[in-house]
Parts: structure tokens; sequence; C-alpha cells
């Protein structure tokens, strides 16, 4: 469905060169649901508009949808949908007939968007909502909206940029059980970005993390989280005993980045649940304690801090509003 070539994307602002996207290679197959995972200003939206026609890139090639996209942008544009931040609607305009409106740009007859208006409105329950004037729906109903504007040409391909952005965690999750629907009853491929780490691992079957204009990871969650050497033990002792329990802890097979707190230690071992009770009798026969216990599985955010050295919700940085102002 996409397949993307060292793709990349310069910015110049003020006499000053950005690269945005380094030459980023992508490839996601018909039926996916593939995740774009990066802090702020990681290069997600460049890409997006990239792969959807909307930025030429500066270098690279790719294919989107089965056509060309440097060669056929208007037939690229045909066979996708985009669902951006924030994309603009008449405030004045009620829903349903935003929606009709979308179907007669894409060249319907009336009849047809009609039509094609009623079935989008059932599929993201807009039912009830379909003669509200755009301006008065919430976040999360905006959102739908927005998804229903991106179906009207029956697209096999959909690209979501942060799709879950400033929704109230009900407003997510519902809007997640509507992207997985769209999948599961349409086929639909979908890409999407995202900077929250559980959007990318509840909903993907694969995600991409993106740091810096580069791909710096990609895989299946499971797999991604798979990397990060190990999960992570809490165990709890005595004061007096931390030092004999690191030790103990140390010697478990793969054990390591053992550390001392006054009461605890912590270590990361490839396999939390099998390492424990062995520990547990090792400290038995010690005659040590333990207070207290915890695996901890690793996250996409151990992910992002085994490779970048830095967490994810650290490197997250505002955004130069400034330098997208000044582009040359
Ligand atoms: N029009 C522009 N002119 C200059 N620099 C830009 C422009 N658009 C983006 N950039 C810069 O390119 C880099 C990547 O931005 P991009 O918007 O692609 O990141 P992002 O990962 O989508 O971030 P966010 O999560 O905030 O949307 C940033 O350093 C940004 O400041």
């Amino acid at each position: 469905m996409i397949r993307a070539r060292g793709l990349a994307r310069t910015f110049t602002a003020r006499g000053r060169s950005v690269e945005a996207v380094k030459g980023v290679d992508i490839e996601v197959t018909e039926g996916e649901l593939v995740g774009f995972l990066g802090p702020n200003g990681a290069g997600k939206t460049t890409t997006l508009r990239m792969l959807t026609t909307l930025l030429r890139p500066t270098a690279g090639e790719a294919q989107v949808a089965g056509r060309d996209l440097l060669a056929d942008p208007v037939g690229v544009r045909r066979q996708i949908g985009y669902v951006a931040q924030g994309g603009g609607v008449t405030p004045e305009m009620r829903v349903i007939e935003e929606i009709e409106l979308q179907g007669r740009l894409y060249g319907m007859s009336k009849a047809d968007a009609r039509r094609r208006g009623q079935e989008l409105v059932e599929q993201l329950d807009l039912v009830n909502l379909d003669q509200r004037l755009t301006k008065t729906l919430s976040g999360g109903q905006r959102r739908r909206m927005d998804i229903a504007l991106s179906l009207v040409h029956d697209p096999k391909l959909i690209f979501f940029d942060e799709p879950t952005t400033g929704l109230d965690p009900q407003s997510r999750a519902n809007l997640w059980d509507h992207i997985r629907r769209l999948r599961a009853e349409r086929g639909v491929t979908l890409f999407l970005t995202t900077h929250y780490l559980d959007e990318a691992d509840s909903l993907c079957d694969r995600v991409l993390v993106i740091d810096n204009g580069e791909i710096v990871a990609e895989g299946t969650p499971d797999s991604l989280k798979a990397r990060v050497s190990g999960d992570g033990v809490t165990i709890g002792v005595a004061p007096e005993f931390v030092g004999a329990a690191a030790e103990l802890a140390g010697h478990l097979e793969g054990a390591h980045e053992v550390t001392l707190g006054d009461d605890v230690v912590r270590f990361r071992v490839p396999r939390g649940d099998t390492a424990l009770p062995e520990l547990l009798r090792h400290l038995d026969s010690q005659g040590i304690p333990m207070t207290s216990m915890q695996v901890h599985r690793p996250t996409l955010d151990d992910v992002f801090l085994t490779l970048t050295g830095r967490s994810l919700r650290d490197a997250e940085q505002p955004r130069t509003h400034e330098e997208a102002a000044h582009v040359a």
C-alpha cells in the first residue's frame, strides 16, 4: 500500500536549513494498521504531508496506494483519505451537509452524495448529530465527522494525523473503536501518527519510531518491547539486606543494570516471571525476607529510551512556530 524510499524534506527558514525528514524508508502492506510514533518535531506530520501529496519531498520516491507519488499525485489523492489535525470545516454548516458537500466535491451526483452521507453518519455514530452545526460538536464528535469526510470517496488507505490529540480518555477509547472497526469492516489500510505511547501500543499492528527525522526502530509493539533488554524487577528488602540481595539478583541468568536503593533492589532480567521465584528461593536460603516485589514489563517508552537515551516524554519539545512561519 505504501512503499517509500529515501523520502526526505528540508525546510529553509530564514537562511537556516532544517532537515525535518532525513530519507526514510516506509513499507506498509494492505490491511495493516501502522503507527508512526515520535516526539513533537520528530518529522511525523512532514512525512504524512509528503505521503498525502500536500508537500513535495526534497528527495526520495514513493508508491502510495498503487500510484507514483511524484508522477501521479492526483491519482494518489483519489485513492487515499486524509484526516488532518483540526482540518477545516465550515462552522455554520450542518454535519450532514458538510459530508454531502464533500461527496459532491468528489464528483458524486446529489442522490449518491445523500446516500453516501447517510451511510457514513450511521457508520460513525453521527445519526443523532447529523443536523447539528459543525461548530457545536465536541472534540470526539468532530473527529468522527472528520473521519466520515475522509471516507466519502471510499478510499482503501487512510492517513490520520494524531487522531486523538486533545481528546479526553473516554473519547479516545471511543475513537480507537471506530478506527478498529474501519479496518475490520471495510478492510482499509491505516497509517496514523501519534505521540501517545498507549495509542501506538494498543491500537497498532506495527509501529515505526521516528526521532529527529530518522526512523530509529520498527516492528510490532511486542517485538519492539522485546528488544528492550528484559523486564524491570524491583524487590523490597530491609536496608541491612540490600547489598546481599543485590548480589543474589546479579547472579540470576541474564541479570543486568542492578541498582540499589535504601530498601529496594532494581534490576533487569529477560523474564521477570521466571526470575522472581528463583530469586525468592535464594533469598530464603540466606534468611533474607522479601517485603515487596514488582515486575515491570517494558513499555514503548523504554524502547525509545534504549534507542535514543531519552524518554519519549522528556523528548517532547515545544514546536518552533517561528520557524514554520518563515519558510523560504
Ligand atoms: N514549514 C516549516 N518550516 C520550517 N520548519 C518546519 C516546517 N514544518 C516543520 N518544520 C520543522 O520540521 C521538524 C519536523 O516537524 P513535524 O511537524 O514534521 O514534526 P512532528 O513529528 O509532526 O511533530 P508534532 O508531533 O508536533 O506534530 C520540526 O523541527 C519543525 O520545526
